[in-house]
């Protein structure tokens, strides 16, 4: 679920109570017209205006249904309208009677409690219009009892509202850390676990938004730890390791942040430079080799190179987005650095020449 998916749902939730909410004052008033309490027929004309507006609404609705509605409007506006029934009922009847003014509060606040289970708000401005009316027109010793029918609701809905907002505020903080352990899981699936670069994922990505953005003027980088497996051989796996973060470290730290710096295999890393030029690439790729021999890690089987870690480079210009075809230049550009001495940087245009 993402947070479109929970505004979604939140808005579905508003619009099918809306529907209820108009869908049972129809029925209510055509209820009334058809089958009126002690058979006073009395088609009064905000009875009709609830029938008319109320199927009006729910047909719209259904047309347009990304048109917003007010819902506390329409609740105050129908609780005024039953109100306005209600009194003008009333007088029909020849003497007060108390079971329709009940009759008729319980089936507002029925209403209202069926549609607004969670909207104390649209609940009370539908009721109280309803609930005011029939205070008035009943005797004082009948009050009681309409309050109490009033209050009931009320409180049942205020707890509800209570518990479900504690509902939605804790199923809605449990979604946004889900979808941040999500984005970390995704950042961390694009790592290399031991050195923190980006593993070939991480590189297929950035690749997809740098060549998105521009498609020239890039670099290649091949780079390879020389005579490595004699280094894990006599220093050990856990030293082997530790080189490699150095190593890391120290490419990370000669090129620009926007360069993007990946361990491609084993002990080997590939750059890509963005955006520069072939003088400036060439500049950069002798920063790293000099920082790697800088580290000074002891290698003394580093057969007649050095006597400490150094790394070997193959450049290739990056064209269009034949990513492939770079690599592949600066594979044998490598193959070739290594060939002739190892420390050592060569670029595939130096190979064509020669
Ligand atoms: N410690 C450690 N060693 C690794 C890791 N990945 C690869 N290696 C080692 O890197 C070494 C690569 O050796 P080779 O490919 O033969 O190359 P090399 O010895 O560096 O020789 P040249 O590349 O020709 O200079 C192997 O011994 C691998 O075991 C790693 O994650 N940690």
């Amino acid at each position: 679920m993402t947070s479109q998916s929970w505004r979604a749902l939140r808005v579905k939730k508003y619009q099918f109570s809306l529907r209820l909410f108009l869908f049972l004052n129809l029925a209510s008033s055509l209820f009334s017209m058809l089958s009126p309490m002690h058979h006073i027929l009395a088609i009064t004309v905000p009875l009709v205006m609830i029938t008319v507006i109320s199927a009006g609404l729910l047909l719209g609705h259904w047309a347009w249904a990304e048109r917003k509605i007010n819902i506390p409007a329409i609740s105050i506006l129908f609780g005024c309208l039953w109100a306005w029934h209600v009194a003008t009922k009333t007088p029909l009847m020849h003497q007060p009677n108390f079971s329709y003014l009940v009759i008729a509060l319980l089936s507002v606040l029925f209403v209202g409690a069926i549609a607004f289970s969670n909207n104390i708000i649209a609940f009370t401005l539908h009721s109280l219009p309803v609930l005011v009316t029939c205070l008035l027109l009943s005797d004082g010793d009948q009050w009681l009892r309409m309050l109490y029918c009033f209050a009931l609701p009320v409180i049942g809905i205020t707890i509800q509202s209570v518990i479900q907002k504690r509902y939605d505020n804790f199923a809605h903080g449990l979604m946004y850390k889900l979808l941040e352990e999500r984005q970390t899981l995704n950042d961390l699936s694009m790592l290399d676990p031991l050195t923190g670069l980006y593993n070939r994922r991480g590189l297929q990505n950035r690749l997809e938004t740098l060549l998105s953005l521009d498609a020239s003027g890039h670099y290649v980088l091949l780079l390879d730890i020389d005579y490595f497996k004699a280094y894990n051989d006599h220093y050990g796996h856990m030293m082997g390791d530790q080189a490699l973060i150095q190593v890391s470290a120290a490419i990370r730290n000669a090129v620009r942040s926007r360069d993007i710096v990946t361990r491609y295999g084993g002990e080997e890393f590939m750059v890509v430079l963005t955006s520069t030029t072939p003088e400036m690439a060439l500049e950069t790729a002798e920063r790293i080799r000099q920082r790697v021999y800088d580290l000074k890690i002891s290698h003394m089987f580093n057969h007649s190179v050095a006597t400490n870690v150094t790394v070997s480079i193959g450049l290739a210009p990056l064209l269009g987005e034949d990513m492939e075809g770079a690599l592949e230049q600066a594979d044998k550009a490598l193959y070739e650095a290594k060939h002739l001495g190892r420390n050592n940087i060569l670029t595939s245009e130096a190979l064509q020449k020669a």
